[in-house]
């Protein structure tokens, strides 16, 4: 598929210019800080989603929550020990978020996966991985039909956390933890649209209390077909 030609280590321009297009609409947002670290491009901003929004998508997650699944096909049993749900895109009560995360990044809204909501409970986590496809495995050709490689994620910490819960990137030294309506974002390729290796990051154990967030990850194409 010429959409999404690239080199053999993953550079594509179409990548590329994902990384160069909402890097400068970040950059140019007040609101949003870069975090200082040359590996990645990953940013926070502190104050997006409000009080009241973050309950009601609490809510929702307590109500349709299942036990989580990954891709890989390793054993997993012990790998993302959450549970999720997907976030229904036109509900009323999901629609503003989900279209207010692409409008932060500039991502054009049917680029984006169903959003999900994640509930870990104390002990639970989701070890190192990255968020972009492994090109290798089987399940690449399905993903090529439903818009290709991630590009950038987004997530919000929709609650506050007593101890534990952290994201933590070990590999460029960002530890974040859980405040109520704060938004992360980076780019899970390097500059060129190759796959950055350095964006391996880790939802650590809750140790007290309750973490919910929500996930957003980006195509390079299409998710929603017209
Ligand atoms: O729970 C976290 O802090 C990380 C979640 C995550 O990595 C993901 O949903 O892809
Ligand atoms: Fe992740």
């Amino acid at each position: 598929m010429a959409l999404f030609a690239r080199k053999p280590n993953g550079a594509s321009p179409l990548r590329r210019q994902f990384g160069e297009t909402v890097g400068a609409r970040l950059d140019a947002n007040p609101a949003v800080k870069r975090f200082a670290v040359d590996g990645a491009q990953i940013y926070q901003h502190p104050d997006f989603l409000d009080a009241a929004t973050c309950d009601a998508l609490v809510a929702m997650i307590d109500a349709n929550k299942r036990r989580s699944t990954v891709l890989a096909e390793e054993n997993i049993q012990e790998f993302r020990t959450s549970e999720s749900c997907d976030m229904d895109r036109w509900s009323p009560d999901v629609r503003p978020t989900d279209e207010a995360i692409a409008h932060l990044l500039g991502i054009d809204p049917v680029q984006g996966e169903t959003m999900q909501g994640q509930r870990y409970a104390v002990g639970q986590h989701f070890r190192a991985h990255f968020d972009y496809f492994n090109e290798k495995q089987a399940y690449w050709p399905q993903m090529i039909e439903t818009g290709g490689q991630r590009t950038w994620t987004a997530m919000i910490y929709l609650n506050h956390v007593e101890e534990g819960g952290a994201t933590w990137f070990p590999q460029i030294g960002i530890r974040v933890g859980p405040k109520k309506g704060l938004l992360l974002a980076w780019n899970n390729m390097n500059r060129d649209g190759s796959r950055n290796t350095e964006t391996l990051h880790e939802g650590m154990p809750v140790v007290s209390g309750t973490k919910y967030i929500v996930t957003k990850w980006f195509r390079e194409g299409k998710w929603i077909k017209a």
